[in-house]
């Protein structure tokens, strides 16, 4: 039989992990106490909106050079991912909207895994649905898969125009194969102006025809047809550029590849991908 630990060692051992919660939570409550001042810092109330996205991706990429030990990335980065959504959320109270045309699941796993269980979650029966959602909040978030699939539409029609919602960031954060959440979805907010992430660029575009040279034209910009559906007898895509180039650069690109250019909306951007392992 082997040799029981000593009780003393072990109650020992049970006092440091004691100190050290206690420690975590001590830390915790004083990330909490910045929160007043940081809402006067950044114009939360005026705005009504507290993401930023880009300060997100920047916090998870150190958190995931810095990771090491015994404890999963994945459960560190979902630790993470709850703390600042729900600091986020005390700072300015928001639901996040999921389309569920392509399950619940999946969906509820990702909203929880990104933005906690304090966040509320609100399924709807489509992107379009999440859209109108977003659309009609002060400063609600609203999550859809990438690839719906040809039969969902030009769902992101509903993105173009001057205060109409954009994507603000791609998650996960942190991409890696076999991740506990790991349906790629894009995620949308009302403008957030300056806070904006444009290291990738979306336009919506409408062509009277395509060709698949445009597809290849597109490589040269680090760009990549997201999704496309017909539309009224012309195509209706959603791209994904460098943010380096700009819009009339990408028209132009399109052009010589022999695609009629219909004029191209920005419907948002994220952070330049992530990935690990
Ligand atoms: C705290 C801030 O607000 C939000 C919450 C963050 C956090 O808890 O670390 C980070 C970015 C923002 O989305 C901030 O802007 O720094």
């Amino acid at each position: 039989m082997p040799d029981a630990p000593a009780p003393l060692a072990l109650a020992d051992l049970r006092r440091e992990i004691d100190r050290l919660d206690e420690a975590m939570h001590r830390l915790l409550m004083e990330r909490g106490e910045i929160i007043e001042r940081l809402i006067k810092a950044k114009g939360t109330q005026e705005s009504g909106s507290a993401f930023r996205p880009g300060r997100e991706i920047d916090i998870m990429r150190r958190l995931a050079a810095r990771h090491g030990g015994l404890l999963p990335l994945d459960t560190v980065e979902s630790i993470w991912r709850v703390i600042i959504a729900t600091f986020t959320y005390v700072q300015a109270p928001y639901s996040v909207h999921a389309d569920v045309s392509g399950g619940d699941g999946p969906m509820r796993d990702s909203a929880r895994f990104h933005f906690g269980y304090t966040v509320p979650y609100m399924p709807h029966p489509s992107a379009e649905a999440v859209i109108e959602a977003v659309a009609g909040s002060r400063g609600d978030l609203g999550v859809f898969r990438l690839d719906q699939g040809a039969s969902a539409g030009a769902w992101w029609r509903g993105l173009v125009g001057e205060g109409r919602p954009k994507v603000i960031a791609r998650l996960p954060f942190i991409e890696r194969p076999g991740h506990p959440a790991g349906t790629p979805v894009f995620c949308i907010s009302k403008p957030l102006a300056d806070a904006a992430v444009r290291d990738v660029v979306l336009y919506a575009g409408r062509f009277e025809r395509w060709r698949d040279d445009a597809r290849e034209a597109l490589l040269a910009l680090d760009g990549e047809i997201v999704a496309s559906a017909g539309v009224q007898g012309t195509l209706s895509a959603l791209l994904a550029v460098g943010g380096a180039h700009p819009r009339e650069r990408v028209e132009a690109v399109l052009t010589e590849a022999g695609v009629g250019p219909g004029a191209l909306h920005e419907v948002g951007g994220h952070a330049e991908r992530f990935q690990v392992g």
